[in-house]
Order: C-alpha cells, then structure tokens, then sequence
C-alpha cells in the first residue's frame, strides 16, 4: 500500500552548475513521511550544494521543489524543516542551555523537552558549559538535540557523523529511525555506511545525475 501514499516532498527536474560545470541535471525524486534518502556521490559532485538548495540557501538554476503538493515558497516547507549543516549552526559564546532555548524561541516545541533532548544525546550536565568549551562532537550532539526540541518533519543532515564516536553514530542512527518511525523524513550525505535494518533507505547517487 506505501506506493499509494503521495510524496510530501516532491524534487522535479532538478539543475545545478557551478562555474560553468553541470553539477547535477534531470534530479528528480520523491519523499514521504518515513523514508530516509542517502545523497551518495564522490567529493566535490555537489551533495552539499544539493542540501543547500533544499534548505533554501541557495537557489538551483532549474527545476521545482514541492511540498505537500504545493511550491515549497508557497507552503509550510521551510517551517516544517530543519538542517544541520557543516558549520554546527551554534553560538559559540553562549551556553548549550542558551543555545537550545534560543533554537526553541524561534520554533514551534518538538517533541523533546530540553532536559529530555540533552539526555538523549549524552549532553546532560553541560547545561551551563559554553559551547566554545564542547568538543567537535559534543557540539555535533548539541545540534542534533535541537533537532529533537523542536517541530520538524523533514531533517536535512549534512555529513552528520563527522566528529562523532561509535556511540554517537549509532544514537544519530536511532534517532533517524526514531524519526522515520514518528511519521518525519530525513535527507542526508554521509561517506559512512549507513546499516539501518527497519528503515526504507532510498540511495541517490549523484555522480549519475549529469
Ligand atoms: N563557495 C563555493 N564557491 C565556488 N564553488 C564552490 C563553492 N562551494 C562548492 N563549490 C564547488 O561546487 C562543487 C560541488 O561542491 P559540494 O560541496 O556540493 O560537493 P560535495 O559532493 O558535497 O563534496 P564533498 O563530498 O567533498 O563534501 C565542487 O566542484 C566545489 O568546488
């Protein structure tokens, strides 16, 4: 029955280039609620570029991106997503606590608690630690307990393993599945192989997609 159901996320036609250099043409795919979409391709074919233009950062040269079958700038899309990039998108002089109620006050609450968000990603008692004091993958953590205090459907990961330990990859793992399995989406890069047993895992290689 999962094919009757429509893609909430709709990418069509799809084209990038970058310095005269197609990065990527023709890309199109859908997403719905419980699926999990792994960007694959070799360094420099344009993952980040692609994630970028799903965020909105930027803007792709062709094509049309759909949400809930409308154009992603006319409905809830932006809203309704939320994106971890490279950079771990914290303030770096404030505290985590700080930080997650600063990401709160510009949100709609998720499904976590605060307290509840740090304990999930093993951040508890560094509340009041400047995030300037973290480690890398301390502070990869604290962005993904934003993930987890506020309202989002679709997750945009950008090489969310980087810094982060065996158990850190594993729980990034969990809460992905925990997230497809609650109704939400997840599109992600990784150079990591992803072992993800119940989930419906969609590959797009990007070094096809010229
Ligand atoms: N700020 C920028 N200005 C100009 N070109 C850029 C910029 N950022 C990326 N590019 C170019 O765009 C192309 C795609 O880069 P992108 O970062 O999207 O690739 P990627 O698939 O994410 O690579 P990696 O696996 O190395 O992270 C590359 O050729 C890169 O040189």
């Amino acid at each position: 029955m999962e094919h009757l159901q429509p893609a909430m996320l709709e990418v069509a036609d799809l084209y990038c280039r970058r310095d005269d250099r197609s990065l990527f043409s023709g890309l199109s795919f859908g997403l719905r609620p419980g699926q999990v979409l792994l960007l694959e391709g070799s360094n420099g074919s344009g993952k980040t570029t692609l994630l970028r233009i799903l965020c909105g950062f930027r803007e792709a040269d062709g094509g049309e991106i759909y949400w809930s079958g409308r154009p992603a700038a006319e409905s809830s899309y932006f809203a309704d997503m939320a994106y971890v990039g490279h950079a771990d998108g914290t303030k770096k002089e404030l505290t985590v606590l700080e930080n997650l109620r600063f990401a709160l006050a510009l949100s709609q609450p998720g499904q976590y608690g605060i307290d509840q968000a740090l304990q999930k990603v093993q951040l508890s008692g560094y509340d009041d630690n400047p995030v300037q004091s973290l480690s890398a993958g301390q502070k990869r953590r604290l962005s993904l307990a934003r993930l987890l205090i506020t309202r989002n459907i679709l997750w945009i990961l950008d090489e969310p393993f980087t810094s982060l330990d065996k158990q850190g990859m594993e729980l990034i793992e969990t809460l992905m599945d925990d997230h497809a399995k609650n109704g939400g989406m997840v599109i992600l890069t990784s150079h990591h192989d992803l072992t993800f047993p119940h989930l419906s895992l969609q590959r797009i290689h990007l070094d096809s997609c010229l």
